[in-house]
Formats: structure tokens, sequence, C-alpha cells
């Protein structure tokens, strides 16, 4: 039945199942400045989706705009096929938890978590026998008559996370929800995050401009930038196959490295940096002999060695090695001006071999390590 009206409107089915949100060429400008261009997303029910992008890249805004709290100016948001961006707030099954848990303070956390459910008509004794249920779901049952004051700020937004699913959304939107905590509690959160997602199999859609947040816990990701969509994909897509510049050099740590073409065959391109070196790489759509693009070479798929490893390995002189725990990274001059970094891992399995300042070490690609990238 379902299924049937989301083909009649028209609307992308995933799987056989209807989406639980598209969002079809939707723009919003505010007077004269546009703050989202023409976006079209799908997100599938049960997903853990997640809007990622810097400050003002107007993640907040879709996320607002699925929720009903702003206008769609132009544009369509349908909700598991039906057309909501004309439904106030209150009529879309949606809910949203804040960075800020906004819990009333005089009130004890089961009466926090009844008290959404209380106003939509459920009797007190529902309520709260829901509402104690949902804070087993978070594991605060013990904590239920205390007030808000008297729990850590993670256990607050777990008592947010509970009010919000509470009442059973088709929806959970979660704007920046961790990082009023610190590093340590939002690593945790991360988890326990993700875990409530896949028990309660409601559709979470996140905001962060936290990639690793993103990376971690999400089925998808939508990268954004000044109000467009850049790449859609899963965590390995958007690490390992950036679409452009933006991508690769927003999540994580890479090597931007100007190229040359000099020539496209059988899937391969051969290239050249500034200094001469020539490489072969993966070749990718829209980048033929002449192009001079860009280059993204991730530090940690990189390794060094005494002596060439092969036709590709790139001479370079060592500037600086920086310990970093986890690893080591290390800063090498190449002719023509080309700077690289690597980073070996700092255990007794990783690369132990330190090349100090001023020697000479080769740079070596694991396979499929290079990506050209279109802009
Ligand atoms: N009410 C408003 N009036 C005018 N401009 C607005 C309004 N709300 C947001 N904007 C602008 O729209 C753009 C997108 O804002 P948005 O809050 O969606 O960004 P964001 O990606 O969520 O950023 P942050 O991570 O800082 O919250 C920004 O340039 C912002 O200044």
């Amino acid at each position: 039945m379902r299924q049937k009206a989301g083909r009649r409107k028209g609307m992308q089915v995933t799987d056989d199942r209807i989406n639980a949100i598209d969002i079809r060429n939707a723009v919003k400008r505010y007077g004269d400045f546009t703050a989202l261009k023409t976006i079209s997303l799908s997100i599938r029910d049960n997903e853990f989706f997640t809007l990622l992008g810097p400050s003002g890249c107007g993640k907040t805004t879709l996320l607002r705009m699925i929720a009903g709290f702003e206008d769609v100016t132009e544009g369509e948001i349908f909700l598991f096929g039906d057309e909501i961006e004309k439904l106030p707030p209150n009529r879309r099954p949606i809910n949203t938890v804040f960075q800020n848990y906004a819990l009333f303070p005089m009130m004890t956390i089961l009466d926090n978590v009844a008290f959404g459910l209380e106003m939509k008509g459920e009797s007190k004794a529902a309520a709260r026998k829901r509402a104690g249920e949902m804070l087993e779901l978070v594991q605060l049952s013990q904590f239920s008559s205390r007030k808000p004051s008297q729990l850590s700020g993670g256990q607050q937004q777990r008592v947010a996370l509970a009010r919000a699913l509470a009442p059973s959304p088709k929806v959970l939107l979660l704007d920046e929800p961790l990082s009023a905590l610190d590093l340590k509690l939002r690593q945790a959160m991360r988890f326990e995050l993700k875990e409530l997602q896949r028990e309660t199999g409601i559709t979470f859609i996140f905001v962060t401009h936290d990639q690793e947040e993103a990376l971690t816990m999400s089925d998808r990701i939508a990268v954004m930038s000044a109000g467009e969509l850049q790449q859609l994909g899963d965590a390995r897509d958007i690490y390992e196959r950036p679409s452009n510049m933006f991508v690769a050099d927003f999540i994580g740590e890479t090597n931007l490295l100007e190229v040359e073409v000099d020539a496209v065959e059988a899937g391969r391109a051969q290239v050249h940096l500034g200094g001469g070196h020539q490489l072969s790489v993966d070749a990718v759509e829209g980048v033929g002999k002449g192009a001079k693009v860009h280059m993204s070479v991730r530090p940690e798929r990189l390794y060094l060695s005494e002596g060439a490893e092969g036709p590709e390995s790139l001479a370079g002189t060592v500037r600086a090695n920086m310990f970093v725990g986890t690893d080591i990274q290390t800063l090498l001059d190449l002719d023509g001006g080309v700077q690289i970094s690597v980073r070996s891992s700092n255990s007794e399995r990783g690369n132990k071999r330190v090349f100090e300042p001023g020697q000479i070490a080769h740079i070596n690609m694991e396979q499929g390590a290079a990506r050209l990238l279109a802009d």
C-alpha cells in the first residue's frame, strides 16, 4: 500500500521499500542569500544518515526544513512517500535532539521523558510506563527519580535521547548532539548512538562538522559545502574515493599534489608531478590527456624505504619527523617544490624504520592509493 503511494508520486524506491525521506530540488533562501542551492537526496528507512560539512554549509538549515521549523523556499520533502513540506512540525512524526539537551530542571528524569507523551494525550500511567522503558533502553533506569542537575552531561544527553525516542518517531533528527561533551565521552557516545539506532530501527539523521564522528557512525554520509551537496556515499567511499578537492581535503588528512595527465589508456592515467616524477594511477571520468588536476594520496597509504621498491617510488629528502602517538608523521621534500607527508604506524608491526632529517628516503604507494580529482 505504502509502496504504491510512493510509486504514484514518482518516489525513489530502495530495495523495494519507500525511502524515509526524499528531498527533491530543495532550495532555501533568506532574502537574497541562498543558504541551500537545489539539494536532492534520499534517506533510506532504518538508516543512520549523516549531514557533514563545515560551519555555515547549510546542514542545520536542511535539518530544520525536514523538522518543519524552517520553510522550504522551493522544492519538496517527502516522508515515507507523503509530501510534508507544508505540514507544521507537530504534525510530522519526526523528533529532534539538540546540542543543549533542554531538559526541565525541576522535573525528575522519568517525568522529563514522560512529559511529551502526556502532552500528546497519553494517560499518566501509560506515559510513565513508556518513559521507564525508554530509560532502560539508554541504561539510566537507576536514575529515574533524580533531577537533571544530578546527572553528568553524557547522562543528560541520554535522557534527551530517551525523551525524543519515547513517542516512536519515524525519523529522529540529531543536531550536533555530542558537541557539548568532552572528547572521551563523545567517543563513547558514538557507539551508544549507533547501537540505539540499530535497536530501535528508527531512521537517524545526524548533523555534525566532525568528520571522525561521521565516519564511525554512519551508514551513509552527505558531505556539504556552501549550500551544495558535494558527495553522497558510505564512509569508505568518501574517504577512499573522494569525488572532488573539497571532499578529499575536508575528510581526514591527505596529500593534494598538482599533476598533469600525459596519457590515458585502458583505465590508467600516466601523470607527472612538479619535479617531473612520473606515476601511473587509476583514470577517472572527466580527466583526460593534458588536464592539470590534483591527485589525493592519504599519508597512511604511503610507506618509506631505503631503496626504490618499484618504478613508481619517489625519492625525497626528509625534512622532519613528528611523533603523533599512534603514528609517526614524516614530511619529505621532493624536487620541484613538492612536499609529501607519510604516516607510519607506531607499532611493532608498523613501519619502524625512521629516517632522520636530511636523509634521502623512497616514498612508495600502496596499490590504488592515489586518486585523481576532477576539480
Ligand atoms: N535566519 C537566517 N537568516 C539569514 N541567514 C541565515 C539564517 N539561518 C541561517 N542562515 C545562514 O545560512 C547559512 C547556513 O546556516 P546553517 O545554520 O544551516 O549552517 P550549518 O552548516 O548548520 O553551520 P553550523 O555548523 O555553524 O551550525 C549560513 O551562512 C547562515 O549564516
